[in-house]
Formats: structure tokens, C-alpha cells, sequence
């Protein structure tokens, strides 16, 4: 009998190779029966590096291509950085899978060879919420806004241009370049994004997936829905300051929030803690609190 082939469908950037590969192995350890092929597509997103992401469409563009091919047929799945995603997702692709996540920090990273970061030169990041972070962090450095895969980024921070960048650890680590960090933020210094550290498998509506169901973790799975849930109620697009971290510890579940008001600038950081199964309404719940409305 001929294996039932299943095509997976991912960015074509090292690193959502890699990630789409784990999910693939994982796959493969419970489903031996089953054969996978992984096709790479270059997305609109990856192609227009020197805009920032607000100016050319957000975070849709790093899906589109993606989504096309998954409602045609052409793939079957598609892995994503959750982060990446939009916090709308349309209805006929639904989310199937939450692997385990990766830690969910941010890092700061310095140039090959330096100890320390050189004063006079800007820390790179491009995400605003990183920014606001960064500026209380680190109140004498400048920032400087920096775009492209993780490895072209290192490559500018190597060639002198930056005095340091914050990445995510999850990415640097799936890279096998955790080696680089020379900090890591506690996530109370900075706030990771929502979803940062878990990767998405996206399906379409009405087709049956269950042999995806052995890598869904539901730990992941409820830590990004209280995530997103808090993003979606503060309708962060991307280029609002927003930070979301949930964390499950038994039956309780953890939330830090950070939210800035885009008129005033103010930023408003705080936790709330609760039971495991209200995760969203406690997300809800935190938001209300962050922006006075509770
Ligand atoms: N925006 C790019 C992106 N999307 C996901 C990750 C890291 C992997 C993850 O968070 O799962 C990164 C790189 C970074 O922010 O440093």
C-alpha cells in the first residue's frame, strides 16, 4: 500500500524551514505511516525588506501566499510562527496544532567578539514593543529599527552597525545560534510578544486532521489563546507597543500585559493570576484593567 502523502507548506527562511521540519519529525515519531514533503514559498513580506511592517500591510503578508495555497489545494498544512500571524484568522483555515512551545524570552545579543555594547551606536529592533521596552532597559542607548531574516540581521549587528539587537530566543535557538546570547530578559524586563516561542500548524475547514492531534500541546494551545485573546480585546495591529505572556503552572494560569496608548504614549504593564480554563476572560480581564476601563 502506497503512503498517504502529506504536503507541508512553510516560508521559505532558514528558519521557518527548521520549524516546519520539527513539526514534520514530530509528526513522523507518532504517524510512521504517513509520507511528508515540505515546499517553501516566498511570501510578500519576505520580499519587501526596507519598509517597516506597518507601512507595507502588517502581518497578513507573511500568510498570503501561504493561505492561497492551502485553500487550493497545493499544500495541506502550513507552519507558522504563531507571532506572525494576524490575530484574525480566517474561519475555512482553521488553527489545528500547538506544538510545545520554545521559551518565550527575548535576548540581547551582541557583535562577534564584544563584551559589552558600544556606546554611540544604536541597539537594533524594529518591533515597538520591544522598543518601549528597551528605552526603560537602557535609557542612554538609541535604537535603530533593523528588518530581515535572523541571520541577515546578526550579519548587520557583525559588520559594526549596531551596538546590539534583541531577538526572540526561540528563534535563535531553533537556528542552533542560542550561543549569541549574551542576555536574556526576565519576562518581567521585557514582555515577550503574544506567541512568541509557539508555531501554528494551519489546516482547512473539513477535512479530518486527527493524525495532528499527538503534537497539540495543551499548555501552548491555552498560553496562545489567553495571549492572543488579550492582543485582540487592545486590537493591537502590529505597530502598537503590546506585550502579552501567559503561563501555565498546574491549574493556575499566569498573564502579564504591557499596553501603550498610541495618543498619549503612556505605557501600562501588569499580571493577574486565576484558574486554568478562564484564561481568556482573565486576559480580558488584565486588558480592561491596563487601559482604565477597569
Ligand atoms: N518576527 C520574526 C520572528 N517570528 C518568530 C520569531 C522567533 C520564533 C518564535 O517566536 O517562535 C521571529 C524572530 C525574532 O523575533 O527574533
Amino acid at each position: 500500500m502506497s503512503k498517504k502523502k502529506i504536503i507541508v507548506g512553510s516560508r521559505e527562511s532558514k528558519l521557518a524551514v527548521i520549524q516546519s521540519e520539527l513539526v514534520m519529525e514530530q509528526i513522523k515519531a507518532h504517524h510512521p505511516e504517513l509520507e511528508l514533503e515540505l515546499v517553501t514559498m516566498k511570501t510578500t513580506g519576505d520580499k519587501i525588506l526596507d519598509k517597516t511592517l506597518d507601512k507595507i500591510g502588517g502581518k497578513g503578508l507573511f500568510v498570503k501566499e501561504l493561505d492561497r495555497a492551502l485553500r487550493e489545494g497545493e499544500i495541506d498544512i502550513s507552519v507558522h510562527s504563531l507571532k506572525d500571524m494576524p490575530m484574525e484568522v480566517s474561519e475555512d483555515l482553521p488553527l489545528l496544532a500547538f506544538p510545545k512551545r520554545e521559551r518565550p524570552t527575548d535576548v540581547l545579543v551582541l557583535p562577534k567578539g564584544r563584551k559589552e555594547m558600544e556606546k554611540g551606536k544604536p541597539i537594533g529592533s524594529s518591533s515597538p514593543r520591544r522598543n518601549v521596552q528597551l528605552a526603560a532597559l537602557y535609557p542612554d542607548m538609541e535604537q535603530k529599527s533593523v528588518r530581515g531574516n535572523v541571520q541577515t540581521r546578526l550579519s548587520k549587528l557583525d559588520s559594526g552597525e549596531y551596538s546590539a539587537l534583541v531577538l526572540a530566543y526561540a528563534g535563535l535557538k531553533r537556528l542552533d545560534l542560542d550561543d549569541r546570547v549574551s542576555r536574556e530578559f526576565t519576562p518581567d524586563e521585557m514582555i515577550p510578544a503574544a506567541g512568541q516561542g509557539i508555531m501554528v500548524v494551519q489546516g482547512r475547514l473539513g477535512e479530518d486532521y486527527s493524525w495532528l492531534s499527538c503534537i497539540d500541546d495543551p499548555r501552548a494551545r491555552e498560553e496562545a489563546a489567553a495571549e492572543r485573546a488579550f492582543v485582540t480585546y487592545l486590537d493591537g495591529g502590529c505597530s502598537a507597543p503590546i506585550g502579552a505572556f501567559a503561563e501555565i503552572e498546574g491549574d493556575e494560569i499566569r498573564i502579564r500585559g504591557l499596553y501603550c496608548d498610541e495618543g498619549t504614549g503612556i505605557c501600562e504593564r501588569g499580571q493577574i493570576q486565576g484558574k486554568r480554563g478562564d484564561a481568556a476572560e482573565l486576559a480580558i480581564t488584565l486588558a480592561k484593567q491596563l487601559k482604565g476601563e477597569a
